[in-house]
This record gives structure tokens, sequence and C-alpha cells, in this order.
């Protein structure tokens, strides 16, 4: 029984979710397999993908360990989904990550780990999969998870221009690709109240998260999972391209509004004075 959606809503669909064993991949892992369909999580390593697996109660869920990064590790693993089911429906780009650092003291090593986890792993991935299963099978969908804000994420510039091309290849491909009727887009979460959020930035970072959300609170990885089935569903069979942000306004002004600096002498809003015509 899932708690939004009906009953058998995903019934018969193959998905994918990368970085299926733990936060928002596996909460995503957990909601399709709700909806019928069959999931595969990939992952590194092998231990939190069969904790997921075994989250699922209809058992309609299997790990797969591969490396996005690694071409080699992307076609078997691909291949193997396809030997077994025979057709993927559903591709979701979750895997991916950063670490925070002012842009200076990024190495080129560094650079290229974030552009080649999230850029170069999201496309071998939708590369395989679109030239595998979803062009001979006559279609298919890709979600990609991004980041806002999407006016840039200081301490994060590796990640900032990666997810800037995550969303450019959704939406480049979804032109490209709806000949073959394979639709992709991108959801952009804001800040997501994930384990490794919580436990692998300073904690001056994490503690002072909420406030720079207009909403004044963190994103659930369930609010990201339900877009997704969303987009599985047959509610998103005309969206294609699209860049959905889910981000409690995060993307639209930084913090809380008003300010305090902003405040009114009596603590509203500040207000201009309406001045007299012609002035
Ligand atoms: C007003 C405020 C505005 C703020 C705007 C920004 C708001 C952003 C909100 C943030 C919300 C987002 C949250 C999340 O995404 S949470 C989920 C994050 N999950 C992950 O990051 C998981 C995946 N991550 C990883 O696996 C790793 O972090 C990594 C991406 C680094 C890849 O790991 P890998 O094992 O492949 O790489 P290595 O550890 O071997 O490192 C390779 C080289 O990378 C450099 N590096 C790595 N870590 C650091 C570090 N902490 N500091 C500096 N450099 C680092 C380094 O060059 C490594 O090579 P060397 O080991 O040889 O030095
Ligand atoms: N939490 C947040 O606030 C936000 C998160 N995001 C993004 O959403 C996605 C999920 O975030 P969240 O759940 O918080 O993060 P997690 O760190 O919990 O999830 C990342 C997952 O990716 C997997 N992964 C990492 N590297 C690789 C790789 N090379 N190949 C295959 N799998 C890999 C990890 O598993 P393993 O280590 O076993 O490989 C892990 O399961 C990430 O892309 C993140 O950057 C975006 C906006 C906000």
């Amino acid at each position: 029984m899932n708690e939004i959606f009906r009953d058998g809503l995903l019934d018969g669909q193959v998905a994918i979710v990368t970085g299926g064993g733990s936060g928002i991949g596996r909460v995503t892992a957990i909601e399709l397999a709700s909806l019928g369909a069959h999931v595969v999580v990939f992952g590194r390593r092998e231990e939190p993908l069969t904790e997921t697996c075994a989250l699922v109660p209809s058992g309609r869920c299997e790990a797969v360990v591969c490396d996005i990064r690694e071409e080699d590790e992307v076609d078997a693993a691909v291949d193997g989904v396809l030997a077994r089911h025979g057709r993927i429906d559903l591709l979701v780009n979750n895997a991916g990550g950063q670490f925070l650092t002012p842009a200076e003291l990024i190495t080129p090593k560094g650079f290229r780990t974030v552009i080649r986890l999230n850029l170069e792993g999201t496309w071998l991935m939708t590369h395989a999969v679109a030239t595998k299963a979803m062009i001979p099978g006559g279609g298919g969908k890709v979600v990609s998870i991004t980041m806002t804000p999407h006016t840039g994420l200081p301490g994060m510039t590796h990640s900032s221009a990666s997810r800037a091309g995550i969303e450019s290849l959704m939406k480049t491909l979804s032109i490209e690709w709806a000949r073959f009727d394979i639709r992709l887009n991108a959801i952009a979460p804001g800040i997501v109240g994930t384990d490794t959020f919580l436990t692998k930035y300073p904690s001056q970072f994490v503690e002072g998260a909420a406030e720079t959300v207009p909403l004044q609170r963190l994103g659930t990885p369930e609010q990201i999972a339900w877009m997704v089935c969303q987009l599985a569903s047959p509610a998103g069979d005309y969206t294609t391209g699209s860049v959905i942000t889910i981000d409690g306004a995060r993307d639209n002004h930084i913090g809380a509004w008003p300010p305090e600096r902003e405040l009114g002498p009596d603590g509203k809003p500040a207000q201009e004075v309406r001045r007299p015509r012609g002035r």
C-alpha cells in the first residue's frame, strides 16, 4: 500500500535506481517497488544495496554492484538487467555527491572526481540504458537528480558545474531522443535531511541549513521519491526536458523572508511610504 499513489500504478515496469543503497535512492527504490515496479539498485557497496532490498516487502528488488564511473561495469550491469528482465522502463540517476570546500582549494584531481561521478556517471548510465534497452524497446523514462540553487552552489563549484551539465544533458536528449519516445527530466532538490547530508558536512553548515530555506525546513527523501513516481506513472507521460525544483523555494531566495535587516521599526516587513502623485 502506497501513501500517495494507487496500488499497481507501476505494475510491470523495470526500474534502475543508482545510489539505491542509501538516502534518496533507497526511499525511491522502496516507493517504486511499492507501486509494482521491479527495482534494481546500483551502487559500489553490496551491503547497503542488500539492506534496501530487505526493506522491500514484495521482494521486487535486486542489488547490483556497479561503479557508474566505470564504462565496463556500467555495460555489464545494464546487460545483466536486460538479460534477466528483458526491458528497462525507468532509469533514476541518483548516485552522486561532492565535497564541500572553497574553489581555490579544489585540486585538478578533486574537480575531476566530482565531474566523473556526477556528470560522466550519469552520461554513461543514460547512454547505456538508452542504447541497449530503451531505443530498441520503443521508449522509456530517465530522471536525474541534480541540486539547487541554480544560481550557483558556493563551496561546491565542481558539483555546481556538473549539475548544470546534467540538466543540460536531460534537456538536449529530450529533444534528440523524442523520436525514440524517451522522456528525460531532472529533479533538483534543495537540501534533504538524509543521513549523508546530516553527517558528512561541517556542523555549522548542517545546523544553519534550514534557516537558508524560505519554508524554514529541510526536505525529506519521500518528497523527492514521490515526484520520481509521478514522472514514472502515466501522469508523467508528456513531461520531458523539464527541471522540477523541490526545495522549499530556496532557488528563488536564499533565506526566510523578511530577513531581520529588512524589518521595519514595528517588526513587520519594511514597506515604502507612498508618495503623492507627480513627485
Ligand atoms: C548560503 C549557503 C549557500 C550554500 C550553497 C550550497 C548548498 C548546497 C546544499 C547541499 C545539499 C547537498 C547535499 C548532498 O549532496 S548530500 C549527499 C552527498 N553524498 C555524497 O557526497 C556521496 C558520494 N560522495 C563521495 O563518494 C565522495 O564525497 C566523493 C565525491 C569525493 C567521491 O569519493 P571517491 O572515493 O571517489 O574519492 P576520494 O575520496 O578517493 O577522493 C578523490 C579526490 O577528491 C578530492 N577530495 C575528496 N574529498 C575531499 C575533501 N573532503 N576535501 C578536499 N578534496 C577532496 C581529493 O583530490 C581526492 O584525491 P586524494 O585523496 O588523492 O587527495
Ligand atoms: N541530501 C541532499 O540534501 C541532496 C542530495 N542531492 C543529491 O541527491 C543524490 C542522493 O543524495 P543522498 O541520498 O543525500 O546521498 P547519499 O550519499 O546517501 O547517496 C549517494 C549514493 O550514491 C552511491 N554512489 C556514490 N558514488 C557512486 C558510484 N561511483 N557508483 C555508484 N554509486 C555511487 C552511494 O553508494 P556507494 O557509496 O555504495 O557507491 C550512495 O548510495 C546525490 O546525487 C546528491 O548529491 C541533491 C540535492 C540535495
